[in-house]
C-alpha cells in the first residue's frame, strides 16, 4: 500500500496577541511556506500480524535522538492503547505519543472494520522551524541538526502545532483509506449516518483538501492533542493555522472539549468518547455560537512580502501570558480601554489589507505601478495619493504603540526597547510598510512587511535592503529566516493550510524518509 503524506504550515500571528485568548477578540494569523511533513508508510509484510496488536516506529531524522517505538494493543472491550517501548538514549515525546494514541482511538470509533498493521512514520519540519548553523547558508531540505530535540533552538513558527496537525491528519487519512479498502460494506459512522461512507479524504494527492466536516474533525482532534500535550489550552490559533492556513481566528470555547482534558475525571477516554466530543455532528458546541471557533478569510495583499527573522534572546510565552492576564484582572478598566483600542486597530489593519487586495484585483496594472513607485520611498513619505498603503502603515504603528502600552502596564516586555529600535530601523527602509513582534512579542522574533515589486525596476527591492540590515545588525542577535520561509502576499487561502502531498513531489522528502 502507498504511503500517506500530509503537510501543515507554520504560523505568524501578525496582530491579536493576548486578545485572541478571549472569544470576544480575534487573531490575524498568516501561515508560512515552512511546513511539517508526516509520511506514514506500512511496514512491508506486516499485514499478517495480529489484528489486536501492531507496532509503530516514528523517526525524526533531523535530530540525533529522533526515534520512538510504540506498540498498539486492543483490549477485551475493543479499546486501543498505545505504549511506548523505551529505548536507551531516546527521551519520550508526549506530542507524538498522544497524537498516535488519540488518532487510533478516534479512527477505530469512526471505522470499526479497519484492519491495522505496523507502520513506519517519518516526521520532518522545513529548515526554518529551527535556527540553522551560521556556517551553512544553503542547507539541504530537512537538514539534520546534529542535536537532541530538547536542545534545538526554535524560530517561533509553531513546530509542535504544525507537527501534531500533520501527524494526526496523516494517520487518520491513512487508516481511513485502509477502512475503505478493507470493508466491502463500510460500517455506518457518525459522519455518514447510514450512508456508505466515502473515504475521509478524496483520493489522489495534492490534492484536494478534505471536505469541511473532515477538516473540522481534524482540527478538533489536533487542538485536543496539542492542548493535552502542552498541559494547557491556549487560544489554539497555531493549530487552526496549521489546518486552515492564513485567516482571522476567533477561538473555540474550552467547553467544546468536554471533560477530555479534566484531570479529575476518572473516566477513561475511549474511541466513542473522543468521537462524541470531537465530531462536529455529535457535539454542536463546535458549530454553534458562542462556543464555536470562527475562521474567516484573511491574507496579505498581492505585491507585498512578509520577511521573517529570528531573534536569539528567547522569551517565555506562558509567563508573559500569565502576567498580562493578571494585569487585566487587576486593572479591568485600563485593560479594557487598551484592549478595545487594540481590537479596533487590529481590525483596521486587516481591513486595509482587504482594500489593497480588492484594488489589486480591480486594476492589477495600476496597483503594480503604485507598488513600484512606493518602493523608492519610506512609508512616512507616502502621500495621500498612496492612501491605501499609507493607511496600512499607520495601523501597524498604532497596533505597535498599543502593544507597548499593554507591555508597560503589565510589566511584560512585549515590544522591549531593543526590539523597538530594530523595528524602527527596518520601518525606515524605503518600501517597508511596517514591522512588528509576532504573537506574544518579547525577544523571539520579528516580522517586516515590505513592498515586493514584481518586475525589476531602477530601485533595489526593499527586501534586499531589509535582509542586509538584519544580517549586519550588531545591537542584538538577529538573523533573517531563509527567503524560502518568507510569505508572499496574494496567496489563496486554500493553498495555505493542510495539504495532502505526493512523496516524490516534495523536494528532499524521499531522501529524508530514506530506507524503505
Ligand atoms: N521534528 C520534530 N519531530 C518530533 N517532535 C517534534 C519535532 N519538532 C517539534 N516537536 C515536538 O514539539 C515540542 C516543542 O514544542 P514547543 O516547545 O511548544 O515548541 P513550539 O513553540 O515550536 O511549538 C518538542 O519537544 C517535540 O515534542
Ligand atoms: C499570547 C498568545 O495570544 C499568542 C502567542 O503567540 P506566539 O506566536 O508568540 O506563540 P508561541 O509560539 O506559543 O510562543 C497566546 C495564545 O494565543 O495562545
Amino acid at each position: 500500500m502507498n504511503s500517506t503524506v500530509v503537510s501543515c504550515p507554520g504560523k505568524v500571528l501578525i496582530a491579536g496577541g493576548y486578545l485572541v485568548l478571549s472569544p470576544q477578540h480575534q487573531g490575524f494569523v498568516v501561515s508560512t511556506p515552512s511546513r511539517f511533513y508526516t509520511v506514514v508508510q506500512p511496514v512491508p509484510g506486516s499485514s499478517e500480524t495480529s489484528a489486536d496488536r501492531f507496532s509503530i516506529t516514528v523517526k525524526s531524522p533531523q535530530f540525533t535522538d529522533g526515534q520512538w517505538e510504540y506498540v498498539a494493543r486492543k483490549d477485551e472491550q475493543g479499546e486501543w492503547t498505545v505504549d511506548e517501548v523505551k529505548k536507551e538514549g531516546h527521551g519520550s515525546n508526549s506530542f507524538i505519543h498522544l497524537a498516535i494514541g488519540s488518532t487510533l482511538l478516534l479512527s477505530s470509533a469512526l471505522s470499526p472494520s479497519t484492519i491495522y498493521s505496523s507502520l513506519l512514520i517519518t516526521i520532518v519540519g522545513s529548515n526554518d522551524f529551527y535556527s540553522q548553523s551560521r556556517e551553512d547558508n544553503d542547507p539541504i531540505p530537512f537538514a539534520p541538526l546534529g542535536v537532541e530535540i530538547k536542545n534545538v533552538h526554535k524560530t517561533g513558527l509553531g513546530s509542535s502545532a504544525a507537527m501534531v496537525s500533520s501527524l494526526t491528519s496523516a494517520l487518520l487519512l491513512h487508516w481511513d483509506s485502509r477502512s475503505s479498502l478493507q470493508a466491502d460494506e463500510p460500517e455506518p459512522t457518525v459522519l455518514s449516518a447510514s450512508q456508505p461512507r466515502p473515504a475521509l479524504f478524496p483520493k489522489p494527492a495534492r490534492l484536494e483538501v478534505p471536505d469541511k466536516d473532515t477538516l473540522s474533525l481534524i482540527h478538533n482532534l489536533a487542538q485536543y492533542v496539542h492542548s493535552l500535550a502542552q498541559g494547557k489550552v491556549g487560544s489554539g490559533f497555531d493549530v487552526s493555522a496549521a489546518v486552515y492556513g492564513s485567516h482571522v481566528y476567533r477561538r473555540f470555547a474550552v467547553e467544546c472539549l468536554g471533560n477530555l482534558l479534566s484531570t479529575e475525571s476518572n473516566e477513561k477516554v475511549t474511541g466513542q468518547s473522543l468521537l462524541k466530543t470531537l465530531s462536529p455532528p455529535h457535539n454542536p458546541l463546535w458549530t454553534t455560537n458562542p462556543t464555536s471557533a470562527l475562521v474567516s478569510p484573511f491574507g496579505l495583499p498581492p505585491g507585498v512580502i512578509l520577511i521573517l527573522a529570528d531573534v536569539d534572546a528567547g522569551s517565555n510565552t506562558p509567563s508573559m501570558v500569565g502576567k498580562v492576564l493578571a494585569w487585566k484582572k487587576a486593572q479591568p478598566e485600563e485593560a479594557k480601554q487598551v484592549w478595545d483600542s487594540l481590537k479596533q486597530s487590529n481590525s483596521d489593519l486587516a481591513e486595509s489589507f482587504r482594500v489593497l487586495s480588492t484594488r489589486a484585483s480591480e486594476d492589477a496594472d495600476a496597483y503594480e505601478k503604485e507598488v513600484q513607485k512606493l518602493s523608492a520611498t519610506t512609508s512616512d513619505e507616502w502621500s495621500s495619493s498612496s492612501a491605501h498603503f499609507a493607511t496600512a502603515a499607520k495601523h501597524i504603528l498604532t497596533t505597535r504603540s498599543l502593544m507597548r502600552k499593554m507591555g508597560e502596564a503589565s510589566g511584560v516586555p512585549i515590544e522591549p526597547p531593543e526590539q523597538t529600535k530594530l523595528l524602527d530601523a527596518c520601518s525606515a527602509i524605503p518600501g517597508v510598510i511596517g514591522a512588528g513582534v509576532p504573537g506574544a512579542g518579547g525577544y523571539d522574533a520579528i516580522w517586516v512587511l515590505a513592498l515586493a515589486p514584481s518586475v525589476s525596476s531602477d530601485v533595489a527591492a526593499p527586501e534586499v535592503a531589509v535582509e542586509k540590515l538584519l544580517r549586519s545588525y550588531t545591537e542584538m542577535s538577529v538573523r533573517p529566516l531563509s527567503r524560502r520561509a518568507w510569505v508572499q502576499g496574494g496567496r489563496k487561502m486554500v493553498e495555505t493550510g493542510l495539504l495532502r502531498e505526493e512523496l516524490e513531489a516534495v523536494e528532499g522528502l524521499r531522501r529524508a524518509v530514506g530506507g524503505l
